[in-house]
């Protein structure tokens, strides 16, 4: 089980230069299963970055959430192919064309490359984002009503899977049911400071609420011993899988 538990388990690369994204892929390797490769990392230091991670035997979940015109975003999400990324994303706010755009190209290029098809995911609503945040961008609806709408949305469109928080699990499991990807940010162990993050869970409640892939970036990386916090974390994820 420690094994399952360990692929689920997605590491945020959220540092700023190629050796010390280097030193962590090389430190977790045998404990995760991805690392995930944000907006810092990737503006600093680019593709090469990727290829690292691959180069050392590591997965990638590239996490750029692209969010623009259908056009750029599906050329974008070629070029995420072309990387051999594991995942990667879009915002679902980009709306219904947008998704169909990105996810027929990525079809197209990985069939005529012969190319594995990533998990193409879209963003709901962000982990950091409460009701309060959606009213000030003019959105009414509750983050409990917008998610699994979106999560609607994203599965009509093609998208395989949602980023959302493990809060939404249920929600999204009840209106895109049980084959739709959920990969979740916004996990925090008991004892682990919130930082920006406001619809949290912990690792093993996220597990049993029916996560497929869990995010979790500072609670490793500020960790005394980030190799034993990782540990700790695979193994309630292990004993939630288990009950
Ligand atoms: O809704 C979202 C989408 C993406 N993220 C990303 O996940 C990690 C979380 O890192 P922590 O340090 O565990 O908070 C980070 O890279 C975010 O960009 C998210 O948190 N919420």
């Amino acid at each position: 089980m420690l094994d399952i538990a360990r692929k689920k388990l997605i590491f945020a690369l959220d540092v700023d230069c190629f050796e010390e994204a280097q030193r962590w892929v090389r430190l977790l390797h045998d404990q995760v299963g991805l690392f995930k490769v944000g907006k810092q990392l990737f503006t600093r230091c680019g593709p090469d970055v990727v290829h690292m991670i691959r180069a050392e035997g590591g997965e990638v979940f590239l996490d750029l959430k692209y969010h623009d015109i259908p056009n750029t975003v599906a050329m974008a999400s070629a070029e995420a192919l072309r990387l051999g990324v594991r995942m990667c994303n879009v915002h679902a706010l980009g709306g219904r064309e947008m998704m169909v755009a990105a996810a027929t190209k990525v079809r197209e290029e990985a069939a005529a490359a012969g190319a594995p098809l990533p998990l193409l995911l879209a963003v709901t609503i962000l982990t950091s984002s409460t009701d309060e945040t959606l009213r000030e961008i003019g959105i009414e609806r509750p983050v409990s009503d917008m998610v699994p709408r979106l999560a609607r949305l994203a599965r009509d469109a093609g998208m395989g899977g949602v980023v959302a928080s493990p809060q939404e699990i249920a929600l999204i499991r009840a209106a895109c049911g049980p084959e739709f990807a959920i990969v979740t940010p916004g996990v925090r162990p008991a004892d682990a400071s919130l930082d920006d993050q406001k619809r949290i869970m912990t690792p093993g409640a996220a597990i049993t609420a029916g996560a497929d892939f869990l995010v979790i970036g500072r609670p490793i990386a500020r960790a005394s011993d980030p190799v034993a916090a990782a540990a700790a974390i695979v193994a309630e994820m292990a004993a939630a899988l288990e009950s």
